[in-house]
């Protein structure tokens, strides 16, 4: 299957990237940043455990299914599209994800971040590659400094969600089968590939949460030095 930057590959800047690269959108600007992509099936805790690293750790906490949510509330033109796709359990096209994200990188004024749910397929992953930090060397694409991994079987996943009642209109039986699906095809290949570059922390986040979060302490401990 193509990606959305396949027709572009001729030219130095993407087409989709100069859009991503708006003067008023671009990000990030001119600072170093840190960036951690937290990845693992719906309710393996990704979001449980990043409240945590975030108060112990100093990173903000980007959940890219939180800013989509936002998305629709805030009545976009995007947003009935959003919606569709959310409750279809769908990956929503990189390019609006991706400038949801920029945006709040922006807006948070900090350099470090967990970037949960997010990339959540391979086009997800080539999209954000083609992200351009300028600075400290110019052209240069942001790496994520490790992945965190959520390891969980799908029988906890699924006990998680539908007790997690916070009204999604997504946590539904139905819906959650398509989205352990779209995980299983189109997500465990984007942490495969990371796994690869020998980028991969996972985690057994079967466990209870105290518990997971002691693994999660440890591998964030080089970062303890810069605790807010
Ligand atoms: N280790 C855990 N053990 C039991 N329940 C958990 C654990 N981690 C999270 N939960 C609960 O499971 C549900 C899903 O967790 P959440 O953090 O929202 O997952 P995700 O962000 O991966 O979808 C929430 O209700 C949360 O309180
Ligand atoms: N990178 C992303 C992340 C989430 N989404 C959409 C599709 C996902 O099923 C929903 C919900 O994602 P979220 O990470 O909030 O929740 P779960 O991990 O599935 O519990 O949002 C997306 O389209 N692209």
């Amino acid at each position: 299957m193509g990606t959305m930057l396949d027709a572009t590959v001729d030219v130095p800047v993407p087409v989709e990237t100069s859009k991503l690269q708006d003067a008023d959108e671009s990000f990030p600007g001119d600072k170093k940043i840190t960036v951690v992509f937290v990845l693992g099936g719906p309710g393996s805790g990704k979001g449980t455990q990043c409240a945590n690293i975030v108060q112990h750790f100093g990173f903000t906490h980007l959940s890219a299914g939180d800013l989509l949510r936002a998305e629709i509330k805030s009545g976009s033109e995007n947003g009935t599209m959003i919606q569709n796709m959310i409750k279809e359990g769908k990956i929503v096209p990189s390019e609006v994800t991706i400038k949801l994200l920029q945006r709040a990188m922006r807006e948070s004024g900090n350099d470090k971040f967990l970037i949960d749910g997010f990339p959540r397929n391979e086009e997800n992953r080539a999209a954000f590659e083609e992200v351009i930090q300028t600075s400290p060397v110019p052209q240069t694409k942001i790496e994520p400094e490790f992945v965190l991994f959520f390891d969980c079987s799908e029988e906890e996943m699924q006990q998680r969600i539908l007790g997690r009642n916070q009204g999604r209109e997504d946590d539904n039986i139905e819906t959650i089968r398509k989205r352990f699906k779209v995980f299983m095809e189109s997500s465990l290949p984007v942490i495969e590939y990371y796994n690869s570059k020998g980028k991969v922390r996972k985690i057994d986040a079967g466990k209870p949460i105290e518990e997971v979060f002691e693994d999660v302490k440890e591998i964030f401990s080089p970062y303890s030095a810069q605790v807010a």
